[in-house]
């Protein structure tokens, strides 16, 4: 992929808590276009990087958005330069209307109502409902949807479809597909069956290290790879068989 198809470039992201070394040096690129999947076992460093990227946490390393070094902005100042992020809790106002939640989340002079509403009319039908008695697939439409008012470059989700049901996971399937249809996505996910619907290529971390990059497709089509990374599938059995023991 050549640089002008990259959207994020991440290099040697380092962070450290309470001296503590968190990430170690995690280097990615987001593709300019689709899905870009963020994988790894639990605590490998997936919301660490996202929150770094976002210059939520104090961090060191190279984060090129658009071509533009962002080490040392604000977190404000790349919101503004148009990087949405859709946190792990959602992060909407359960007390608010949609309505309001999207009103909320308006920046400058022209919101996007009409995309939000065409890639979500389930936002406009529900406009008046309080947000928190949506069902957790509506609720992500609308933390996603929120992201997709102010014209928004890159989203950026982390694990959309933690603790919701199968039939719930699809509807936030939908959801991301249509918004990476307008917007490429950073994707955190454990939901193996969603990555390989919506991502074409993958990152996966490993002890706060990059550990993987390549297509998707690829990972999770050779099953050594996909449980030495990632810990799924089962080991290939090793013990003897029934006849082999009685032999
Ligand atoms: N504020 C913090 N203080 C100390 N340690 C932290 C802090 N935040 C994260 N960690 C540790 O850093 C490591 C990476 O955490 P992180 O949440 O980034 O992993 P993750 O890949 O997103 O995991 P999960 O899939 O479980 O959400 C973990 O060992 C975690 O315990």
């Amino acid at each position: 992929m050549t640089d002008s198809q990259l959207l994020l470039q991440v290099r040697d992201l380092t962070v450290v808590i309470g001296g503590r070394h968190i990430l170690h040096g995690v280097s990615l690129d987001v593709a300019a276009a689709g899905v870009t999947a963020l994988l790894g076992r639990n605590g490998a460093g997936k919301t660490t990087t996202v929150r770094g990227i976002l210059g939520l946490l104090p961090r060191q390393g190279s984060v090129l958005f658009d071509g533009v070094e962002t080490v040392g902005l604000p977190t404000h100042t790349l919101v503004r330069r148009g990087i949405g992020y859709v946190p792990e809790d959602r992060g909407i106002f359960a007390g608010l209307t949609v309505a309001e939640n999207l009103r909320l989340a308006e920046r400058g002079q022209d919101p996007a109502y009409g995309l939000v509403h065409e890639l979500f009319p389930e936002l406009r039908q529900r406009a008046r409902q309080q947000a928190g008695t949506l069902s957790g697939g509506q609720q992500q439409m609308l933390a996603i949807g929120r992201t997709l008012l102010n014209g928004n470059r890159l989203i950026i989700a982390d694990e959309p479809t933690k603790g919701l049901a199968p039939r719930i996971v699809s509807e936030v399937a939908v959801a991301l597909e249509r918004a990476a249809e307008a917007v490429p996505v950073l994707l955190v996910e454990q939901n193996l069956a969603l990555v390989r619907r919506l991502a074409g290529d993958c990152v996966v971390l490993a002890d706060g290290r990059t550990a993987h990059t390549g297509p998707a497709a690829a990972l999770l089509a050779d099953a050594e790879a996909a449980r030495t990374l990632l810990g799924v599938g089962r080991r290939p059995t090793t013990r003897p068989t029934t006849r082999e023991r009685t032999a």
